[in-house]
Parts: C-alpha cells; structure tokens; sequence
C-alpha cells in the first residue's frame, strides 16, 4: 500500500467539481471529494449517485463537468490505466448463467493479462477466499443470490487490484449472508491491504467495516469522514454505576468536579464534548480529549467505592446525518 498511499498524498479518489446530468437529471453536482486508504462507506439513498460516481470513477459512464484521478491517473486520459489497477463489483447481476465461477474468473484474470496457468492458480486463489471453493465448478445460474454476489466479488479481486469498487455487494442478501459478505469487504480492505470504497444505501450498514464513511445526497457531499469521528460525534458519554444511591451520588460528585451530568433511566450521559478538547486529533478509538473525561468519571467512582459498570460513549447513527443539518459539512 506503499505506492498508494505516497500518491498525492494519500489520495485513492480525487474529484473537483465532479457533475454528471443524465438530460434533466442531475446525478452528481460538482462534487469534490477525496477517498484515502482503508475501506470507504459511500452511502445515500437510492439515486443519491453512487453508481454514477463509481461508473465515472471506472470511464464506464464519462462525466459532464468536473475532473477526477483514481490512483493518481486522471478519468480523462487514463482510463486503462485505471481499470488495471481497480477491480469493479456491479451493482446488477452480470454473471453468465452456464458458465462456472471458476471458468468465469479465470476469464477474467486472463483478459487481465494474465496468463492461462497463473490465472486458474489466482482463481482458485480468490475463489477460497471468497468461500466459493467447492461450488467453484457449478453453472452460475443455479448459485444462490449469496453465492452471485461472492462470484462477483471473485471476479472483481482476479487480476490482484489496488482498489476494488463494491456496489451494493450486500443487495438482496439475508442477514447471514450479508454479515460474511461485510466480513470479506473487511477482510479485504484490512488483511489484503487493497483500498476499498463499498456502496450501500442501507444507511448504518458500513459503520462497523469502514475507516471512512462518505455520504451522497441528491448528487451533493453531505458528508466524509472518519468513521470513528462520524460515530463519537456526540460527544456523549453514558455512564452506569452499581450501588445503593450510586447514580445520584455519582452526579453529585461529577457535578462537584465541574462536570454536568443528565439522567437517563437508570444511567447517566456526560457531556464529554464540553470538557474536551476540539477532536482535531481524532486519530485514536475515542475522539481527542475523552480519556481524560473517563479517568475522571473513573476516579470519581472510584473515590466514592461504587462499581462502574459501564462507561462508554454515546454512538449516534450515520442516519442522523440527514437528520442533522448541523453535522452537513
Ligand atoms: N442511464 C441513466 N439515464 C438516466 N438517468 C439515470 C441513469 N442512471 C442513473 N440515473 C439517475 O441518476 C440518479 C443517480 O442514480 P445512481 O444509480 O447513480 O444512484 P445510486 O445512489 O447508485 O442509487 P441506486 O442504489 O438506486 O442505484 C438517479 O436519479 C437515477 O435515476
């Protein structure tokens, strides 16, 4: 990831005033946008653009205004640079339905550029990976919606990219099938090192296996950030203690400390926001400044001999962006 990383400064995709109108529709408006390593949640809606941006990204679907570079090579100019080096899962089922995933696969890897040998031993590489091992000779057309979605994905990982574009690999799936399929973006993404930027627009869905999390709405950034930043945004801390009176006596003793505590049933949230510094360094697990909030609910419990039972932060939801215009970027 090197090589990716030392490029433009870490940028993966890059867009300047990216604007895509289909006639009167206007998919895109002049986005600029810009994907780092890791895995990327880009979510929105139906008809937010995903697959536009995506399609654009890949010289599938050309742009109306606006300039873009995947992996330091410009849309314009680049395009087989850039299909090289990016695999591509689409949206809608594409897979030839007499043909086997891995007669399906080694096709692709050897339109790649691969040769015969090395693209049946990548096959059957990325075949086990994706847990498509002993199906791999079964005709596509009898695979399961799970199975389609993995043989796509198999496909998509052949010729070894440094990207892979996922759009909506967990469509139609259940609930098992989607966990393994968000275990594999995962796995991808964090075991492979290969960049990935995953569609989806069940809203929440990405949270747990994205670094990054970019929202769509209307063809317009809503948002991108840090996961991590996007879900401690809150600033809220919920605190739970055991013991006779312990919550009263622990907001008393919170409140004696300078710090505001509010009940909530049977526990109490803490602004940790207002006792924290800006979160501009919001690089850890938690977002700059809240250590020092735990330890002193910590030592506060602890000065008063109750048991801390629990002592988390508040998650919001990537869905309260749209319910949130202050959090609109
Ligand atoms: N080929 C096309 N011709 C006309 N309009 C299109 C075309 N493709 C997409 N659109 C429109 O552009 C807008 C963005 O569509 P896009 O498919 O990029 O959104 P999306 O976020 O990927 O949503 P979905 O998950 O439903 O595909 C929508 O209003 C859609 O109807």
């Amino acid at each position: 990831m090197a090589d990716v990383e030392g490029q433009q400064g870490g940028a993966v995709v890059r867009t300047e005033g990216l604007t895509k109108d289909y006639g009167p529709v206007l998919a895109l408006d002049a986005l600029d946008l810009e994907i780092g390593p890791g895995v990327t949640g880009l979510v929105g809606a139906n008809g937010a653009g995903k697959s536009t941006l995506l399609k654009i990204l890949l010289g599938l679907v050309p742009s109306t205004r606006g300039r873009a570079t995947v992996l330091g090579h410009d849309i314009a100019t680049e395009g087989p640079s850039i299909r090289a080096a990016v695999g591509y899962l689409p949206e809608h089922d594409c897979l030839p339905p007499d043909v086997s995933a891995s007669d399906f696969v080694v096709h692709m890897a050897m339109m790649s550029g691969l040769p015969r040998v090395a693209a049946r031993e990548r096959a059957a590489e990325v075949l086990r990976h994706v847990g498509l091992a002993e199906e791999r000779y079964r005709p596509m057309g009898g695979y399961s919606t799970g199975m389609k979605q993995k043989a796509k994905l198999a496909q998509a990982l052949a010729h070894d990219p440094r990207l892979v574009l996922l759009d909506e690999p967990t469509n139609g799936l259940d609930p098992a099938a989607r966990e393994e399929m968000l275990g594999l973006v995962q796995r991808i993404g964090h075991d492979f090192g290969i960049a990935v930027i995953v569609t989806s627009h069940l809203l929440g869905e990405l949270e747990r296996v994205s670094d990054h999390v970019v929202v769509l709405d209307g063809g317009h950034l809503l948002r991108a950030s840090r996961t991590d930043e996007f879900l401690d945004a809150t600033g809220v801390l919920l605190v739970e203690v055991h013991g006779d009176d312990a919550t009263a006596r622990m907001a008393r003793a919170l409140a004696a400390a300078g710090v505001a505590s509010t009940p909530r049933g049977a526990m109490l949230t803490v602004e940790a926001a207002a006792a924290t510094t800006s979160g501009e360094s919001a690089t850890g697990p938690s977002p700059s400044g809240v250590p020092e909030i735990h330890d002193l609910i910590r030592d506060t419990a602890s000065d008063l001999g109750i048991g801390l039972v629990r002592l988390q932060v508040d998650h919001r939801r990537i869905e309260d962006v749209f319910n949130d215009q202050g959090a609109v970027s």
